[in-house]
């Protein structure tokens, strides 16, 4: 196949994968929306993981709540774990890459913080130890998955949110997620700051 019609396919299947999701991710977009809002209403805080690309997506979100989105507004609280290479890689030496993010968690997370898990397998096992240690900090998660939600799917609890890409495929489950942290940022903004259009 030459190049042109390779690029043209590939953003064909984005485009499928995302009308795909629109129809069924849109009301847990929603939901997982408000439940940042109540927790940022309420002294809460955003945290986020997530590995390789989806390590660029957790810190794409943070920096958003941190820095703004599309508006002039106040700062919102929000880190990401994955940018502290001392602390990263002291965990991972000493203990194991598992506890990478639950470490973190365990140490800067408070009750009615929420946790933005991504992983587009849901398998990841250092993204299954920070649910883990969201819950017994009681945090509420919201996860960004895929495929068929895979460890992470299971582990949630019902004040939890998945908002599950409808592919098996991790470049197009990428995809979507950013435009659903887009999707949160513009619904966290209009719920807190009004609507602009
Ligand atoms: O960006 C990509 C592939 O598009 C990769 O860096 C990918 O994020 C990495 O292989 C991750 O380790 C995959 O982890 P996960 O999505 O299964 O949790
Ligand atoms: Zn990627």
């Amino acid at each position: 196949m030459d190049m042109q019609s390779r690029i043209r396919q590939l953003f064909q299947a984005s485009i499928d994968t995302k009308q795909q999701a629109m129809a069924v991710l849109a009301p847990h977009i929603e939901l997982a929306s408000q439940v940042m809002v109540n927790a940022l209403l309420n002294e809460g805080k955003m945290l986020s993981c997530g590995n390789g690309g989806s390590a660029g997506d957790a810190q794409h979100f943070s920096s958003e709540l941190l820095n703004r989105f599309e508006r002039e507004r106040p700062s919102l609280p929000a880190i990401a774990l994955t940018t502290d290479s001392s602390t990263i890689t002291s965990i991972a030496n000493d203990y194991t890459f598992n506890e990478v993010f639950s470490k973190q968690i365990r140490a800067l997370g408070q009750p009615g913080d929420v946790l933005l898990a991504i992983s587009t397998s849901g398998n990841s096992a250092n993204i299954i130890q920070a649910i883990q240690a969201a819950h017994d900090r009681e945090m509420i998660v919201v996860a960004l998955t895929g495929r068929d939600g895979g460890g992470m799917a299971s582990l949630l609890l019902p004040e939890d949110v998945e908002i599950r890409v409808p592919s098996n495929v991790t470049a197009r489950i990428q995809e979507v997620h950013l435009l659903a942290i887009h999707c949160l940022c513009d619904l966290i903004d209009s719920q807190l700051f009004g609507s602009e259009e």
